[in-house]
């Protein structure tokens, strides 16, 4: 399954047993809103948070942002009954936490299929060491329209506790994992969004890493906080010098005497074709009409 062209700069999680956030989550400006029931949930409130997730999506049957569902694992003993919670609902994507093979969103694809739910993706958490040595053969089902997958998302605090890496500024300890998803995700065509930041109180802290996802070449980033939202929007969308730039590269290609020429030389620097394909998208990106 392609992924969407929909942005994921801004991925919130929201426990789906909280009913002040489940109300909030609609009003927020995040792309994406994962309503989760795995980690956020205690289990002895995983019943009623299934029964709270229901109630909200039959209450609120369409949404600005996109709606994502994360399920327990299929192996945990809540793992069905989230799945069959979670396709009552209908939401844009379902969450699978702690993908470690290509048959665990097999499994859940052929489920989805026997309901005929068309047009449910499935996203993917990557956050165990065996998720990231099978990464090839997970990410490989991003060609595969049955297999729905569209969308990779870190679990960086998985990742810490299953390695034993603490998890500084910087987070060198996970950088190899990380780009590794990345260009897996890239060579197949899906999207990927970075972990979350925990110390939502700390801004500088969680803007550094913002800028640090974006650099690694991520889409977004999840998060835990409102107040985490305004400033994923802005790191993971194209800068006024990026679309300024982006707009020169357009236009100088668009001039009568560039329209044969494979390479130019603009502002002192090569610009061949390929940084026009990059210049579209980022306009794109930007939702700018000359894209
Ligand atoms: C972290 C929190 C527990 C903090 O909650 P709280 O102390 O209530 O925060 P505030 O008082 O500052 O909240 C202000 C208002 O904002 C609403 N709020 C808070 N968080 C959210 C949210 N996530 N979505 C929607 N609305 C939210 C509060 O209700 C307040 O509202 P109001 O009073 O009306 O103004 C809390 O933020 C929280 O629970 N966050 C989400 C935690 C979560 O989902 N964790 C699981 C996902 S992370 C993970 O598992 C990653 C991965 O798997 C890995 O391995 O790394
Ligand atoms: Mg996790």
């Amino acid at each position: 399954m392609q992924p969407s062209v929909r942005p994921r700069r801004s991925v919130l999680y929201v426990p789906a047993a909280n009913a002040k956030a489940m109300a909030k989550s609609a009003t927020l400006a995040c792309d994406a809103i994962v309503y989760d029931l795995e980690d956020a949930v205690a289990p002895g409130a995983k019943p009623g948070a299934r029964d709270a997730l229901k109630a909200h999506f039959s209450a609120n049957p369409g949404a600005a942002q996109q709606r994502v569902i994360r399920v327990n694992a299929a192996a945990t003993e809540w793992g069905a009954e989230d799945f069959e919670a979670a396709m009552e609902c209908r939401p844009d994507a379902i969450l699978l936490p702690k993908v470690e093979q290509a048959q665990d969103i097999l499994d859940a694809a052929a489920a989805l299929d026997r309901q005929g739910l068309e047009g449910v993706h499935i996203w993917a958490m990557v956050e165990t060491p065996l998720g990231i040595v099978n990464i090839a053969e997970i990410a490989r089902l991003g060609r595969r329209p049955d297999a729905r997958l569209s969308c990779f998302v870190i679990g960086s605090n998985d990742l810490a506790k299953e390695t034993g890496v603490p998890l500084p500024a910087g987070r060198s300890t996970l950088l190899h994992w990380l780009l590794q998803v990345v260009i897996h995700a890239r060579a197949f065509g899906l999207d990927v969004v970075d972990g979350v930041y925990n110390d939502f109180r700390d801004q500088a802290g969680f803007e550094a890493e913002c800028r640090e996802g974006a650099v690694l070449g991520f889409d977004g980033k999840t998060l835990i906080h409102p107040s985490q939202i305004a400033f994923a929007n802005q790191a993971f969308s194209p800068s006024a010098e990026e679309i300024a730039e982006a707009e020169r590269i357009v236009c100088a290609f668009a001039e009568p005497e560039n329209a044969n020429r494979g390479v130019i030389a603009l502002e002192g620097k090569m610009v061949e074709r390929l940084h026009l394909e990059i210049a579209r998208k980022t306009l794109a990106k930007a939702g700018s009409p000359q894209a």
